[in-house]
């Protein structure tokens, strides 16, 4: 990998199996494998992709439902391994990409600070010591022995966010899950996000939401059935992508 790079996705490709036939529940599916009636089509969700990102950049990832853009983020964080090619990370990375992700349902927001903060490599004491300021900066101070599994979605992704950004990680990769928080928190979001930004992280940042792309990004790339369409400025790829699909 080149030093340049915080982040270096090399001709990547993911490949994914689909079941080709109906299988309608688990018991049919277990059968239908263990007998090899199952039948998988090869499905390509990102095909030779690259995007070489310098420390500090911030990268939107746009394109139309499906193309790819969750599928990158997840490559880049180490969810997805490749088929073919490469992904390489230097430093620490938050990874805010799946509503409820590192949670457990059942348990309680305040338990779930904790149980979150281990998943991502974080001490009791020391999530002690932040709890407070989680549970601010979430707003959730009268909701801290509710389970989660009964929070609303925005809810979740106040708490979400709160933990994953408490430490400036070196990589911040965010998916869509910040367009269930309301007005007022997506403008705290954006204004955190915009100070680790100046504190030189760096930002992979998924959103449908073009104008929050070109608020928060640098750069940007354009993911088209799993093919990179544009990647470049992000005034250039936003105005290209916006005229294409008007
Ligand atoms: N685990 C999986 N198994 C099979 N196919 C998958 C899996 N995850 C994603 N896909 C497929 O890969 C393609 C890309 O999905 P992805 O979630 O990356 O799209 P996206 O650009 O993030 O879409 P959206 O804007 O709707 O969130 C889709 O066709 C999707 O159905």
């Amino acid at each position: 990998m080149s030093e340049e790079y915080i982040v270096d996705v090399d001709n990547l490709t993911i490949r994914f199996n689909m079941a080709s036939e109906k299988v309608d529940n688990l018991k049919e599916y277990v059968i239908k494998l263990i007998k090899h009636e199952l039948m998988f089509q090869e499905f390509l969700a990102l095909k030779d992709v690259n995007l070489k990102v310098k420390r500090g950049e911030a990268w939107g990832l746009i394109g139309t439902n499906g193309s790819g853009k969750s599928t990158l983020l997840k490559a880049c964080c180490g969810i997805l391994k490749p088929y073919k090619g490469s992904v390489t990370t230097k430093g620490t990375i938050a990874p805010l990409i799946e509503l409820g992700a590192g949670f457990d349902m059942n348990m309680t927001a305040r338990e779930n600070v904790f149980l979150n903060g281990t998943v991502l490599g974080h001490s009791r004491k020391f999530m002690e010591e932040h709890f407070d300021e989680i549970i601010e900066f979430a707003e959730l101070q009268d909701f801290l022995d509710v389970p989660i599994k009964n929070f609303s979605s925005g809810m979740q992704a106040r708490l979400g966010f709160a933990i994953a950004t408490m430490v400036r990680p070196d990589i911040l990769v965010v998916d869509e899950i910040l367009s269930v928080g309301d007005y007022q928190f997506q403008q705290k979001c954006y204004e955190r996000m915009g100070q680790m930004l100046s504190g030189g992280t760096t930002l992979l940042y998924v959103s449908h939401d073009i104008n929050s792309v070109r608020q928060l990004c640098d750069h940007a790339i354009w993911i088209d059935k799993g093919n990179v369409r544009m990647s470049g400025l992000v005034e250039e790829v936003t105005t290209e992508y916006m005229h294409m699909n008007q």
